[in-house]
């Protein structure tokens, strides 16, 4: 069984891991911090986990992590940095849900979130976890920079593209809507039921942090700089990504097919049939991104579709995808889930 412990477990992101740790069948919860709850049993704050899972909550000061195989870091950006060197001198692997690992160059993570890195030697050695892409090297990691929510739906999106090298990569758009738990379960105003809900608006259109990470990805793909403007709006849903994503045809090109071949093998990726608008209720509380791509009127611009769960293939799932790969299992393992209607 491989000993999991989980910092950060009152979290959206941290208890849809309890949830999908709870009945993984190689999995044994070791232990799951928060510093507010310690003490706390985890079913008495989540209800749902009661009879899956009999741990409380422990203050990450004084918890074993140290008897894990896996920690995984569901906390805010800049707190698995501090940790990360001492967990994986001790063996222990990493998988971190936050930001911290995910951009290769290190003036960049700082400029986009405002610190300075505690652990910069790390940032080489740590494997972007998208395994549609890096399956190979997850395989082998010690330390996964899980990707953010949005970067997961927009790089699947326009991944067959970029590597067919059939789209104009100066101009790249993605228009992106998400749920309010992308914000996580910490109070905040725009977050509020009277704020959010019958409400729909745009924000981050100067720059948001997801920007460099996914013109990091796009570009890795590509084999170039890109040009992406990045829209994110948020809607008055709980669950759910919505990318709505444009590029220009550089010459043309069968787009169904395309799509249908680069993921003929992925059991995650989902390519929908022509003429298909895939639904975020759809994808619910399942580790699947679907897609659809289109090509309006037979004219040169290309407009992929691309729903998943933010705090699935957006967070959690796929960071037990992860693990999956990183402990050689199958990486369906657990994740067999079928999507939650309505
Ligand atoms: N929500 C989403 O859709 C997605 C989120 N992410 C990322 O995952 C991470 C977690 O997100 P989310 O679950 O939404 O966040 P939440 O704000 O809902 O939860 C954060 C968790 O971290 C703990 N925590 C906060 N500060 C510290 C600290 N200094 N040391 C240890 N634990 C701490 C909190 O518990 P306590 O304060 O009691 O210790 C809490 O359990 C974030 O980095 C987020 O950006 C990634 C993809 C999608
Ligand atoms: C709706 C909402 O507020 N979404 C968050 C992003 C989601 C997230 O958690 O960011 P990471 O994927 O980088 O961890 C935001 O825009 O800041």
């Amino acid at each position: 069984m491989i000993k999991v412990g989980i910092v950060g477990g009152t979290g959206y992101t941290g208890v849809e891991l309890l949830r999908l740790l709870s009945r993984h069948p190689q999995v044994s919860l070791r232990a799951v911090t928060s510093r507010k709850e310690a003490g706390m049993p985890v079913a008495d704050m989540y209800s749902s986990l009661r009879g899956f899972v009999d741990l409380c909550f422990s203050d990450p000061a004084d918890q074993p992590l140290q008897d894990c195989d896996v920690v995984f870091f569901a906390t805010p950006n800049g707190i698995a940095m501090q940790q990360a060197q001492a967990m994986l001198d001790a063996g222990i692997r990493i998988i971190d849900l936050a930001a911290d690992f995910r951009i290769r160059d290190r003036a960049t993570w700082e400029q986009w979130y405002g610190m300075e890195h505690a652990a910069p030697q790390l940032l080489e050695e740590a494997v972007y976890g998208l395994p549609e892409v890096n399956r190979v090297q997850i395989r082998n990691a010690r330390l996964i920079a899980n990707p953010g929510c949005y970067p997961t739906a927009v790089q699947l999106g326009f991944l067959p593209l970029l590597e067919a090298g059939v789209i104009d990569t100066r101009h790249l758009i993605a228009d992106c809507k998400s749920g309010v738990s992308g914000a996580g379960r910490k109070a905040e105003v725009h977050a509020l039921l009277a704020e959010a809900g019958d409400n729909f608006k745009a924000y981050g259109v100067p720059g948001h942090r997801h920007l460099p990470e996914i013109r990091q990805g796009l570009a890795r793909m590509s084999g170039q700089d890109v040009g992406l403007t990045f829209t994110p709006h948020l809607l008055p849903m709980i669950r759910g990504i919505h990318a709505t994503l444009y590029g220009r045809l550089t010459r043309d090109v069968d787009l169904q097919q395309l799509f249908e071949q680069r993921y003929a093998d992925e059991p995650f990726v989902d390519v929908l049939p022509a003429g298909s608008h895939p639904e975020t209720r759809s994808v619910r509380g399942a580790n699947v991104c679907r897609l659809a791509v289109h090509r309006p009127q037979g004219g040169d611009t290309v407009v992929v579709l691309a729903v998943e769960d933010n705090l699935v293939k957006g967070a959690a799932g796929q960071a037990v995808q992860n693990m999956n790969l990183m402990f050689g299992l199958p990486e369906t393992t657990g994740l067999e889930l079928v999507p939650l209607l309505p």
